[in-house]
């Protein structure tokens, strides 16, 4: 057998990689796509090289995988709890054992820094060994009625399920899917990002290693066209889709025509409330941890940073000497930070973004312009500072559009009240924080802050035991925690007569 990329990433380093191999795949291997004529570039963000080509699956395509995940759905709904339990320890042990290789390959897909990329790894891995707990949990109710008849509830799989994943956490985001999915008896159709096709395969890969049926995790490559096939099809259950808001809503609407169940994580403007009784290092820690991961690129991030008004000048000298020192560079050496946002196209719009501030009349601290690092190699990668903005008001751009990238608006306020209605005055509700001493004020911000998640004294820590999702328009249903159980299970209720029939005819 030729060696796989994957094997190859021990000696790999930025700009000397290609991927060759095939990125679809069902009924247990790799698939050539049919229809190469329509081929899409993917690069490596650190150097603007090409990486591989994702070439879109067609119609035929996706029935295919669909029709080899039912295949494996019908036999893996019939095994016990504990039986896809031990599938599902030893992928996470696969993983676990190939971590080093699978961040490097994520690395050069995505841009992230390693560091970054290892804990997504890990992630991935802890989210399928937690699933694999609970699936032999999985039980259902006994109810008594009267005459001796009795009723009980079993906890059922839905059928085939699609994961549609963004390109920001494109490994641990087909883990957070495919776990519950399978942990419940699912089966799973995943399409990742068009720009982050390289991955998702290898956990396709692991999952066959580790012992499941054949079909049971596929992966078909494509963008819009090929999602929307997804979403369409009659043979799937549910869809869960993570990206923008306005793909979410398509998605929504397409599922709506087959009544399928959806599950949506979009996008967040989320606010950060630094109290001015706070303990000031971590909350400048806080707010570092809340912009700056993934180079920003982060659906949670705390992007409105509302700090009280008497602690600014402290606040901001904080913040922007450490921002400054952020190493900035090779995604793949131990030291870096921060890497290359994903695309060309990203990085410009990022940039649009921190010129329509200063137009609007924010004041830029630091940061904010394309970063060409030294090596020659990186050249043409699409880097930028990381940028702190001050002077910032609620009406601006800045403030109320998901920039998605290393770009941080201050603004000062004055009480509590005010705070939290100005934290509230969004369409989105996916996260929220608030630093301070006082554990009352703290606990009463969390519980009137309109958000999904709320961190008090910590910003962006995701432990796969805690329900992630959105409020408002970032979306609904929950991804981790045991309640996700619920958004991948039905309830199936068994109605026992112990006597005869009283029929009123
Ligand atoms: N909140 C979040 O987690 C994310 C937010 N974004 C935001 O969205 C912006 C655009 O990024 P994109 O990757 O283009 O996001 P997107 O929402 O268009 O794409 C997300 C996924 O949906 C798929 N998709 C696109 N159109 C579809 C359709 N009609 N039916 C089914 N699937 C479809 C894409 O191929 C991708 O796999 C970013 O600049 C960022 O602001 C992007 C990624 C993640």
């Amino acid at each position: 057998m030729a060696q796989s990329t994957l094997d190859t990433m021990p000696g790999a380093s930025t700009g000397t990689v290609t991927v060759t191999e095939h990125l679809n795949f069902w009924a247990g291997k790799r698939v050539k796509p049919r229809q190469e004529s329509n081929m899409e570039p993917v690069f490596e963000p650190a150097t603007g090289r090409v990486l591989c080509q994702m070439i879109p699956c067609g119609a035929e395509e996706v029935d295919e995988a669909i029709k080899s995940a039912r295949t494996a759905y019908l036999q893996w709904s019939k095994l016990a709890g504990m039986e896809r339990a031990r599938v599902m320890l030893e992928a996470a042990r696969i993983i676990r054992e190939k971590r080093e290789n699978i961040a490097k390959l994520e690395v050069i897909n995505n841009g992230k820094s390693i560091t970054e990329a290892l804990v997504d790894i890990d992630i991935a891995w802890q989210c399928i060994e937690y699933y694999a707990g609970l699936a032999g949990t999985l039980a259902g109710q006994h109810i008594q009625l009267p005459g001796g008849a009795f009723a009980y509830t079993r906890r059922e799989p839905l059928g085939v399920c699609v994961g549609i994943g963004a390109w920001n956490y494109p490994f641990q985001i087909a883990a957070w899917k495919s776990a519950p999915a399978l942990a419940c008896g699912n089966a799973m159709v995943f399409k990742p990002s068009p720009m982050t096709p390289v991955t998702a395969v290898i956990l396709a890969e692991i999952y066959k290693e580790a012992g499941a049926p054949d079909g049971l995790f596929c992966v078909v490559q494509g963008a819009a066209e090929t999602g929307t096939l997804l979403c369409h099809h009659p043979a799937v259950a549910k869809v869960s889709f993570t990206g923008s808001v306005p793909t979410g809503k398509k998605v929504m609407e397409m599922s709506s025509k087959s009544v399928k169940q959806v599950t949506l994580e979009l996008g967040g403007k989320s606010p950060l409330i630094i109290f001015k009784d706070c303990e000031l290092e971590n909350a400048v820690k806080g707010a570092l941890m809340a912009n700056f991961l993934t180079q920003g690129q982060v659906c949670c991030n705390g992007t409105r940073v509302y700090v009280q008004r008497e602690i600014i000048p402290q606040f901001l000298e904080e913040v922007v000497k450490r921002t400054k020192a952020i190493p900035l560079g090779d995604p793949l050496l131990d030291g870096t930070r921060m890497g290359a946002l994903i695309s060309k196209a990203q990085l410009e719009k990022v940039l649009g973004f921190v010129d329509q501030a200063k137009s609007q009349g924010a004041t830029v601290l630091c940061g904010g312009e394309p970063f060409v690092p030294t090596d020659p190699k990186l050249k043409g990668g699409y880097f930028m500072s990381p940028c702190v903005l001050d002077n910032c008001r609620d009406d601006m751009t800045c403030v109320k559009e998901e920039i998605f990238g290393p770009v941080m608006s201050v603004m000062p306020f004055d009480t509590e009240e005010e705070v939290v209605q100005r934290a509230n005055n969004t369409t989105f509700g996916l996260a929220s924080g608030v630093f301070t001493r006082d554990i009352s004020r703290a606990h009463r911000v969390a519980e009137n802050l309109e958000a999904g998640t709320c961190f008090i004294n910590n910003y962006n820590i995701s432990p796969v035991e805690v329900p992630f999702g959105g409020y408002k328009m970032s979306g609904f249903g929950r991804e981790n925690g045991q309640v996700t159980i619920e958004y991948y299970s039905q309830l199936k209720t068994v109605v026992v007569e112990m006597g005869d029939v009283e029929s009123l005819f």
